[in-house]
């Protein structure tokens, strides 16, 4: 298959001004292609200083060209980096200038992901590792560029196919017993099957819980700070962000518009959005950014219900929750501390002052138990939902062969079934049961050039 794919070629650095840009092209056989545009064929992964002459005779620029060899490249395929000056004219240039050369040889632009789909279906890469390349690129904190890397070392790959391992053995030692009903009567007992069995589920379980708190580092949180006027909002959101993102004063009202910004909790990514103080008003600007509040609650992971210490207002507490999205979490907040001599709050209430900074440390912790983070020694897997999805369905199965295993041997069958479908789920996770167009939708959200 890979011998029919054509050339493609993609700008393979972030557009903008920079010292050096990568323009990068992979195909079957570059050779011909490279003889085109550099009258001269290169050393296999040297890097050569050459320029590069337009149709006109006139040097574009002077580039660092390196040819990798199929199979020894990134995607598996013959592959051709020019490392040029980074200006966009230049750039640009090059790449028209290398479409022109290459149309003998049907050269095309890149899809996005097209060369990571490549390396993919070349096997130098799994489907974790293919998805890890975009999540390290996508990565907005080191510990989830941490995570995206230990998947991409093939860690977690390696995991999940010693999992699949030791399924397809106690699967294929069922499966020739089943061929041969005398011997079906002590088959559990005689290959410990019920031990290998909760074997395989442990280990499962703890891949799978690496993987919820990698899914916890990709997706992050979603807070939204809700409440009435001057309840300090916007000076909590400066705090969380350590900068003044937002207007505070003692003016009721302040807040017009929601206001966004990204922190880090211990390297998780949350998005904290400040909103209007929630109150009737005539004013009609403020009446817009009150609407965009109630939409803003309706989409948020958690949120931060703010009262003043001095002027509580539960009645919103209601309308909050009833209009919060079915999935999220509503967290009172009682602020203001220092102005009161004791508040008491209900059990899961927190009471802080944004003034002091009392309180503050453990609402950011209750925030990320909410997010699902437990910190731990063991370092997490990026992961994704079709990941943590996967997994949870095979270890549906497990336990149901598990179940079987309990009665006797006459079930057998179920039992080995129950374990063919647990393998099919690990497979899928690392590409190798795989429908198209699930990769084609998993490589359509790179960026191009990747
Ligand atoms: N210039 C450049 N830098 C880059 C990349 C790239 O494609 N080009 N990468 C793109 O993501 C990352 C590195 N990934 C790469 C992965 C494999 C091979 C490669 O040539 N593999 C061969 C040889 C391996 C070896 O020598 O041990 C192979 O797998 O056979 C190159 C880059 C980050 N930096
Ligand atoms: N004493 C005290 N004052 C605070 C505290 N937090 C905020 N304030 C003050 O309360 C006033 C209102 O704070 P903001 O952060 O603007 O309140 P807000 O909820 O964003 O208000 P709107 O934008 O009107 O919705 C400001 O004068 C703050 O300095 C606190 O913990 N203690």
């Amino acid at each position: 298959m890979s011998g029919h794919r054509l050339p493609i070629i993609a700008i393979a650095t972030a557009t903008g001004r920079g010292a050096i840009s990568v323009v990068r092209i992979s195909g079957p056989r570059l050779g011909p292609f490279i003889m085109a545009l550099l009258q001269r064929p290169l050393i296999d992964r040297h890097s050569h200083y050459l320029p590069i002459i337009g149709m006109d005779g006139i040097t574009i620029d002077q580039v660092i060209v390196i040819h990798f060899q199929a199979p020894h490249s990134f995607t598996g395929e013959d592959v051709l980096e020019i490392q040029c000056h980074g200006g966009q004219a230049v750039v640009r240039q090059i790449l028209k200038h290398c479409l022109s050369i290459g149309q003998p040889f049907h050269l095309q632009p890149a899809r996005p992901g097209e060369f990571t789909e490549r390396a993919f279906l070349n096997n130098k890469i799994d489907l974790i590792q293919a998805e890890a390349v975009s999540d390290l690129i996508d990565a907005s904190s080191e510990s989830a560029a941490r995570a995206a890397m230990a998947s991409l070392s093939g860690e977690f790959s390696k995991q999940i196919n010693d999992l699949a391992e030791a399924i397809l053995r106690l699967r294929l030692l069922v499966e020739a017993t089943l061929d041969f009903p005398e011997e079906e009567i002590d088959f559990l007992e005689k290959y410990q099957a019920r031990t290998k069995l909760s074997e395989i589920e442990s280990r499962l379980a703890l891949i799978l819980s690496r993987c919820q708190q990698g899914l916890v580092l990709r997706e992050g949180l979603n807070v939204v700070l809700a409440g009435a006027p001057n309840a300090g909002k916007s000076s909590l959101l400066n705090v969380l962000a350590a900068d003044d993102v937002s207007i505070v004063t003692d003016i009721a009202g302040t807040t017009r518009d929601k206001i966004t910004h990204l922190i880090q909790l211990d390297g998780i990514p949350v998005t904290v959005t400040d909103t209007a103080g929630l109150r009737d008003t005539s004013d009609e600007i403020e009446a817009i950014g009150i609407a965009r509040t109630w939409t803003a609650i309706e989409q948020a992971d958690v949120v931060l219900h703010l009262i003043d210490a001095l002027n509580p207002q539960r009645q919103l507490d209601t309308e909050i929750d009833r209009r919060r999205a079915r999935s999220s979490t509503v967290l009172t907040v009682i602020n203001k501390l220092d102005l009161v001599d004791s508040v008491s709050p209900e059990s899961d209430e927190l009471s802080i002052s944004v003034k002091t900074g009392e309180g503050i440390d453990e609402l950011k912790s209750r925030l990320l138990a909410l997010a699902g983070w437990q910190p731990s020694q063991e370092s997490p897997w990026m992961a994704r939902q079709r990941h943590t999805g996967a997994l949870a369905k095979a270890m549906v199965h497990i336990e149901t062969a598990a179940v079987h295993a309990a009665l006797d041997d006459r079930v057998l069958d179920l039992f080995a079934e129950e374990l063919r479908l647990a393998h099919d789920e690990l497979g899928s996770i690392t590409g190798k049961v795989t429908p198209d167009d699930l990769l084609g939708e998993i490589f359509s959200h790179f960026c191009i050039g990747k």
